[in-house]
């Protein structure tokens, strides 16, 4: 069984390396949509695989560093497409979630991507 739970940020980026002339080099926002899976047993006394409260704990801080800023200057993010910020998020929730199953970001409601560590 899988549990998720939703968050959304608000950040402003541009793509550095997207050639000359591409919309993506200017600066502009998006409202990322961003949902995480866990997976795992259910507990038998609890009846819950994490409590969502634990999860929304785990991500604040990072969900912190991306809203309301510019993501290019955060360490590591300096080129933010949408694969390289989940990867990020990844990467520093797995130690701390470690039944993270999935990661999914949607930069605008067309666009997204589904990261599950491999
Ligand atoms: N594989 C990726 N491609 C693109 C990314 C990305 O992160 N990964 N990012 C962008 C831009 O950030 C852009 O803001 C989003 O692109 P796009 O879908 O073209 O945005 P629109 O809202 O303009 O889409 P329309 O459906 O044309 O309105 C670009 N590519
Ligand atoms: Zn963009």
């Amino acid at each position: 069984m899988e549990i998720y739970k939703e968050f959304s940020f608000d950040s402003a980026h541009f793509l550095p390396n997207v050639p000359e002339g591409h919309k993506c080099k200017n600066m502009h926002g998006h409202t990322y949509k961003l949902k995480v899976f866990v997976a795992g047993e259910v507990h038998p006394h609890y009846g819950w695989i994490m409590d969502f409260k634990e999860l929304k704990d785990a991500i604040a801080p990072l969900i912190d560093q991306l809203d309301h800023k510019l993501i290019n200057d955060i360490p590591g993010l300096e080129n933010p497409t949408a694969e390289n910020i989940t990867i990020w998020i990844w990467n520093r929730l797995n130690p701390l979630v470690p039944q993270l199953s999935r990661i999914e970001l949607y930069e605008t409601p067309t666009t997204g991507v589904i990261y599950n560590g491999k």
